[in-house]
């Protein structure tokens, strides 16, 4: 039997009674960990707390295992039971389905337990999940790849007065390129997109686009940590956002579309108010000179 479980996204007490009572009665647990990390599992001590209070040891299964060696869980899944764990819910991102569906061809018996997600808590800012539209992933720009089909999907969403999700970009166990180019693998260390870095992405792809689907002054709601004790939730302008230190990652923002009055109102407890702004940009000045 293969046990999908969601960890959920503060810490390793977030899990379900459940998905404590399947790991239990696992022989093997792997946990994925490219698509997003516990807020406190930054260093490897993180994952010991995950053991201790699970009892049991974990395999770390990276991006290529997952996607290149997944044969290896699934032929262990039809022999015992084998725990999957997900940060967040199994199906927050793309990439699980795949593991699912591959099993369910090998015969292999799948039970999924969920939890809380991403796409989910965002809601705690008073923006409807209902109201809105197709979410975006926002990547890394490099010198000579800035991908920004995003830009589209935005602007769909706000014609249709619909807020936008947009996930961003999480680097692990990347091989640098020069370690390719001597063909023998070196990762670079993690990288976690920052809100800042994905104000300044957007910005630059509606400057070379010129459509107005958003600008400066586009109201956004910015995300880090969601779910554990120090989570900030901020909403202002994309410029005045570009002032704020949002701290450790993960971090996500919403584009928000045409507000309800009542949205407004839960809204207003997050907005940075005059004042504050105020303050930033003379620190930000300060800090300049
Ligand atoms: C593939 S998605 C989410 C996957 C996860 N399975 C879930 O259901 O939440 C990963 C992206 O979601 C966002 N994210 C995930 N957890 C977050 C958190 N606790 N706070 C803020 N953003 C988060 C980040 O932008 C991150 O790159």
């Amino acid at each position: 039997m293969l046990y999908i479980i969601g960890l959920g996204l503060g810490d390793e007490r977030d899990i379900t009674l459940r998905g404590l009572e399947a790991v239990k009665k696992c022989d093997k647990v792997f946990m994925e960990a490219y698509t997003s990390l516990l807020s406190f599992g930054l260093s490897s001590n993180g994952l010991s707390t995950l053991e201790e209070l699970y009892g049991r040891q974990i395999i770390l299964a990276d991006r290529e295992m997952v996607e290149e060696r997944a044969d290896y869980i699934l032929l262990e899944a039809r022999e015992s039971n084998v725990a999957f764990l997900i940060v967040g819910d199994p199906f927050g991102a793309t990439t699980h389905t795949d593991l699912v569906m591959r099993a369910k061809k090998l015969g292999v018996v799948v039970k999924v337990i969920h939890n809380a997600s991403v796409m989910n808590a965002v809601g705690v800012c008073g923006l409807q999940l209902y109201r809105y539209g197709e979410t975006v992933s926002i990547p890394f720009f490099t010198e000579t790849w800035r991908p920004d089909s995003f830009y589209e999907k935005i602007q769909r969403n706000r014609e249709l007065g619909l807020h936008t999700l947009c996930l961003l970009d999480i680097r692990v166990k990347e091989p640098s390129l020069e370690s390719l180019c001597r063909g023998r693998k070196q990762y670079e260390p993690p990288r976690y997109m920052t809100i800042n870095i994905a104000i300044e992405q957007l910005l630059e792809v509606e400057q070379k686009y010129g459509e107005s689907a958003y600008n400066e002054d586009t109201t956004c709601v910015g995300f880090s940590r969601l779910g554990s004790e120090d989570q900030i939730i901020v909403s202002g302008s994309m410029k005045e956002l570009l002032t704020v230190d949002f701290g450790a990652p993960l971090h996500c923002l919403v584009i928000v579309g045409k507000t309800h009055p009542v949205e407004d109102e839960m809204l207003d407890f997050y907005t940075l108010k005059r004042e504050e702004q105020e303050l930033r940009e003379k620190e930000c000045l300060t800090c300049l000179k």
